[in-house]
């Protein structure tokens, strides 16, 4: 295994994973159901990593901030589950959902408890939670993630914010049908304003590897110095989250990036993924090309060859 302290190596293969990618572009296509997210130029790749000693390496387009989308649904779920804790449970699972992010059909079988908080069922459950909770949920949770990466203008695009809202309506229709069988307990129009917000906040990949630190340092954040900051959560309750991650966090790509990455990850249709290496740091990579499952194909790609070049794995972290 690479020691975290080899940075000249660790640069040495980010670059490598850089040049290698190029020859992936073309392969996959820039969401477009989101018309905002259409007009993205699709030839970008950022990565980034971050280490639990407070090193940062990135490469490419890092410090361009894109479209979170799904990763936002990390930092809710995190979030309900500090302010809720297991009482979250009686309204979502936490099995693999084995179907697209967006499917209604497990829903009906299941009574209106969705699988996982990290398909859009579950998420938008998480969001019915945290709206009740927060009389202003988008400020609660941007103020929370400006915090988490030091940056007091870390916000949403409005534009790509209103373009989900005002086609988003499968979304729509997923909380209505929940609400069918009492399980949201807002109203749908309301929690979908929030939750378009939240899925248009904008991040870079520098930012993303930064916010997500605290889940490879046992909930702890790092302070500007790389020293432990603020406690987001208990050591418990990360190896929680980071065993949904490995087992959700790529929809019905999860088992492939298991098998592939071996690490707990978070994707968004925006074309980010975070990856968690429990005890060495975070990887943030971004490129907007998706495959038919709505995963960035370059950012795939890259996380696969740095576990290669690496050897971080969750099973020997
Ligand atoms: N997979 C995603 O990133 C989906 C997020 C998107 N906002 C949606 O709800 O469809």
């Amino acid at each position: 295994m690479l020691p975290a302290h080899l940075a000249p190596t660790l640069s040495a293969a980010l670059d490598q994973i850089h040049t290698e990618a190029q020859a992936l572009f073309g392969q996959g296509h820039v969401a477009d159901y989101i018309p905002a997210l259409a007009r993205v130029p699709p030839r970008q790749f950022g990565m980034a990593v971050a280490l639990t000693d407070g090193s940062t390496f990135a490469v490419g387009d890092a410090q361009t901030p894109f479209s979170i989308q799904s990763i936002s649904k990390l930092f809710t779920f995190v979030l309900a589950l500090k302010t809720q804790g297991d009482a979250l449970w009686s309204r979502v699972g936490r099995e693999p959902s084995g179907a697209a992010f967006n499917s209604m059909v497990q829903l009906e079988t299941e009574h209106g408890i969705p699988r996982n908080p990290f398909i859009n069922a579950g998420a938008l459950v998480i969001t019915d939670i945290l709206t009740t909770g927060y009389a202003h949920l988008d400020y609660a949770l941007l103020g929370a993630m400006r915090r988490l990466t030091d940056d007091p203008a870390l916000s949403w695009n409005v534009a790509v914010a209103r373009s989900e809202r005002e086609t988003g309506h499968r979304n729509m229709a997923l909380a209505y049908f929940m609400k069918s069988y009492g399980n949201f307990v807002n109203p749908p129009e309301l929690v979908l304003d929030n939750y378009c917000r939240q899925c248009a906040i904008e991040m870079s990949c520098a930012q993303l590897a930064q916010a997500t630190m605290f889940l490879a340092n046992g909930g702890r954040d790092l302070g500007r110095d790389g020293s432990p900051d603020e406690h987001m959560l208990s050591p418990a309750d990360t190896r929680r989250v980071n065993a949904l991650l490995l087992t959700c966090g790529a929809y019905d790509a999860a088992g492939d990036f298991a098998y592939r990455i071996g690490l707990p990850v978070k994707t968004g249709v925006g074309g980010g993924i975070v990856a968690i290496a429990p005890g060495m740091g975070t990887v943030a990579v971004w490129s907007p090309e998706l495959d038919a499952k709505g995963n960035s194909v370059l950012g795939a790609f890259a996380l696969e060859r740095l576990v290669q070049l690496t050897g971080w794995h969750y099973a020997s972290a």
